[in-house]
Parts: C-alpha cells; structure tokens; sequence
C-alpha cells in the first residue's frame, strides 16, 4: 500500500492522487472500448456465429450456448450439502430483502375531483450478467436473478462465461430457465441486440470486469442496464479500527481483479503504519491482490478526521466502511457500507441480503446498488371529474398559453366545456 500524505509538502501529491483515483472509472473503460466495440458490431452482424467464435477464444469453450434444465439440476444434485445449505440461506436472505424493498401503489386525491397516483409493473425482461472469467460467482446469479424474481419479471436471461458447476446450481436454485454459456462484451451484445438464440431483453444488469462494463455503457443506448458495476472498489474510512480486520477486507477485495482499488482514509498515523505491514502480511500467497494493490493500493493520512470523511465522499467508492452508526451521518456517497470492526464486507458479498452488485467509478454519486427498484416501473396515473378539471383546468391553461403552447390551452377548455354540459 502507498501511505501518502494529505498535508504538508506531500499535499499537492496527494489530492492529484485522488483526482487520478475519481477518474479511474471513466479512464479504464475508455482504454478498452475499441475492443468492445468490435466485438459488439460483430455479434450484431453475425449472431450466435459471432458467440461461439468469442466463446472459444476467450473462454476455451466448444458446442452449445444454451444451458439446459437437466444440466442445472445435475449441477446442485452434485453440490456438496453445506454449499447448497449455504446458498439456500442466502437466497432466502437476498428474497427478504428484496420483497422488504418493494415500493407500493397508491392514489391520492390531491385536489377534489383530482386522483394522482402510481402504479408499480415489472419490466418484461432482463438480462443478468454473471461474471465467470477469473472466478465463477453463483452469488452474484444470486444477487441479480432473485430480486428479478421478486419483481415479478417474467423472463430472466442469465449470461455467463463458463459457467462452472457452482454457478449452474444456483441457477437451478434460483429457478432460472434461461441461460447461456457467453461472457464479456459478446454476451452483453447478445442481450441488447438480440441473436438467432438469444432474444433481446429491455434491460440488462449485473457486474464484470472493464469489457463488460464498457459493453454495458455502449448497450445502454439499446436497452436499460443498471449501472457501471466494474472491478471492485474497497475504502475504509477509519479511526479506531481493527488494523487486522481492516488488511483482511482490503486484501479480499483487492483479489478480484487486477483493477481493483483499495484504499484506507484515516487520521491516524499509527493506524496507517500497521494497515500498511497487515496488507504487507496478508497478501503474502494472493498473487492477484499483490497486483492490484501494488497498481493504486493507497492509504490517505489526512489531517483530520473531517479531511478523511471529505476524501471518502470525493471517492464514492463500492464499498464503504466506517467505524461505527454515527458515521452514517457524514456519508454522502457509497454504493453498500459496513460498520464497524465485526462486519466484514464479504458478508455482504455472500449472505447477509443487502446486494454486493454495486456502482464502481463513482457512480456511487448517482445510485446505489442493485435492488428490486431496477426491475421495476413506477408508472403514474391521474384522473379528474368534471368537478376537478373545473379547478384546476384554468391554471393549466395560464401555463400553456405562457408557453404559447394553443393546443394544449384548447384541449383543456375542450373538456371543461364537456364538463359544464
Ligand atoms: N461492482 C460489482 O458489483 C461487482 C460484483 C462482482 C464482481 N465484480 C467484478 O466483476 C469482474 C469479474 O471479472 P472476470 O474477468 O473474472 O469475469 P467477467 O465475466 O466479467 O469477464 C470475462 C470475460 O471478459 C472478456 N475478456 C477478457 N479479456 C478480454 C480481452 N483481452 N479482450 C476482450 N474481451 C476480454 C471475455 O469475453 C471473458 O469471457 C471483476 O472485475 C470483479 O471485481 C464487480
Ligand atoms: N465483492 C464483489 C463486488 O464487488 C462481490 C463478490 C462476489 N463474490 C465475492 N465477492
Ligand atoms: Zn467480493
């Protein structure tokens, strides 16, 4: 981890290190979509030819795309009891919460005469991206299709490289019936434009690493995605932490991706130092969270605790963690954030039900994670008597005539004539 920091002569070095870090997002999608777009033409012109083609030189994969039925269910008849137990609890878990989430219906009648209201409908369909390049994550078939489910949406396409055994049995657990074997920007193509096999879907979700991410931004001119869930991101932001803890979750999040970013924000220089020997320590046998950390692993020592909580917010990182409750009060920007020294983020990950498909890049400023709202529409109706257009109808026209809009003035007196009839 480099340990900079914010004041004194190393000031100047240290805020161009974290508008380097706010930029990250932006920059490391751009470096790489030429290449996506190249591919995404090309399943565009050319189909599942194009699928397969990318499937065998990406992900060493040869023969069908679909996934059947009877390959899911021999995936979980073969997982072993505790992972399937495992699996159970966290979907149940991620179901509750879900339904805990959903908005609800309602009408008032805000003048006499005058219903306003919202009707709530779940999208058609949806395309979920499971990510299965360096690791297979079941956990995240988990995380985008169960709240699908709770929406309602009546189909859900699941997309992923190489699906490994584990990541079938969830699919089975979740009672998908969709599902394909194609990853990276050909697989997000493949939902946004559609091919012989796969049927487009009205939005597409779910994490990866920068093809897809990139894949997705380029596809949301097509079709609705949900957000830029990119390479994983991890700052603590903490004072009085547990210097093990606070290494082990920098280190777990560090070995996703090279591209991870992980960072520790505090005003404590004792605290700093022995993060710093922690990682040091921790990552001895992670080759891959070597690497990431190595690329911008960064400890910030800031002057004070409000200079740490004002680079946290400037980060708007994935995950965030603070030392205790009070802390929410300062937090402006994060995609999922964990407190204090007993709740490590790859609880959230896994079981705990709150989603772990979360903004990266700073999105964090915009939204937070994946959740029932992304699978749903909020759509608003009203309804007027005579009575109510009576009232409010002479107001409307004062506005459409200040907008030297006629018509709109018209159709309102149209009707208002009706009423008196
Ligand atoms: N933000 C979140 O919510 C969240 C959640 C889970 C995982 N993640 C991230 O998801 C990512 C998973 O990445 P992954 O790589 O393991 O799996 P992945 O499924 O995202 O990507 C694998 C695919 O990338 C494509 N690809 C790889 N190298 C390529 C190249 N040189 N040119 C073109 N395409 C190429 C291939 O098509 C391959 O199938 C990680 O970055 C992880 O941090 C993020
Ligand atoms: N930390 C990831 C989100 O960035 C989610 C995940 C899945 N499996 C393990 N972790
Ligand atoms: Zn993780």
């Amino acid at each position: 981890m480099k340990l900079i920091k914010t004041t004194g002569r190393n000031a100047k070095d240290a805020y161009a290190l974290l508008a380097t870090l706010e930029r990250r997002g932006a920059v490391k999608t751009a470096e790489v979509e030429p290449t996506v777009r190249k591919i995404m033409q090309e399943v565009q012109k050319k189909g599942d030819k194009a699928l397969l083609k990318f499937a065998e030189k990406f992900d060493s994969l040869q023969g069908h795309l679909r996934v059947t039925a009877g390959e899911m269910l021999d995936a979980w008849n073969a997982t072993p009891e505790p992972l399937q137990q495992a699996m159970q609890i966290a979907a149940e878990n991620i179901r509750s919460f879900a339904e805990q989430q959903k908005p609800d219906e309602w009408t008032t009648e805000n003048t006499p005469g005058v219903t306003v209201g919202q009707i709530i409908r779940p999208l058609e369909s949806v395309g979920c991206y499971v990510p299965g390049g360096r690791y297979p994550l079941p956990s995240t078939l988990l995380m985008t299709t169960i709240p699908a489910k709770v929406a309602g949406v009546e189909r859900i396409v699941v997309c992923s490289p190489k699906p490994a055994r584990e990541t079938l049995a969830a699919a089975h657990l979740a009672g998908v019936t969709e599902m394909y074997r194609t990853g990276g920007a050909q697989a997000i193509a493949a939902m946004a434009y559609g091919t012989e096999t796969i049927a487009r879907v009205a939005k597409i979700v779910g994490p990866g690493n920068l093809y897809v991410t990139a894949a997705k931004i380029i596809a949301s001119t097509e079709c609705g995605i949900d957000m830029p869930a990119g390479p994983t991101e991890i700052v603590v932001t903490s004072q009085v932490g547990d210097a093990a803890g606070i290494a082990a979750d920098l280190v777990a999040q560090a070995e996703h991706d090279p591209e991870t970013l992980a960072v520790l924000v505090t005003a404590d220089s004792q605290l700093a130092k022995q993060v710093v020997n922690e990682v040091k320590e921790q990552a001895k046998n992670n080759k891959l969270a070597q690497v990431s950390i190595k690329a911008r692993g960064t400890i910030f020592l800031c002057g004070s605790v409000e200079e740490a909580r004002f680079i946290t917010n400037r980060l708007a990182p994935e995950h965030l963690t603070v030392d205790s409750v009070e802390d929410l009060a300062w937090v402006k920007n994060a995609g999922s954030v964990f407190i204090g020294n007993y709740s490590p983020q790859s609880m959230g990950d896994y079981i705990s039900g709150p989603n772990h498909v979360l903004p990266t890049g700073r999105v964090g400023r915009m939204r937070g994670g994946l959740s029932i709202y992304d699978f749903l529409k909020v759509i608003t109706v009203q309804n007027y008597t005579a009575a109510g257009l009576a009232k409010l109808g002479p107001h409307a026209i004062a506005l459409a005539e200040a907008e030297g809009l006629t018509a709109h003035a018209q159709s309102v007196r149209v009707r208002m004539k009706a009423g008196k009839r």
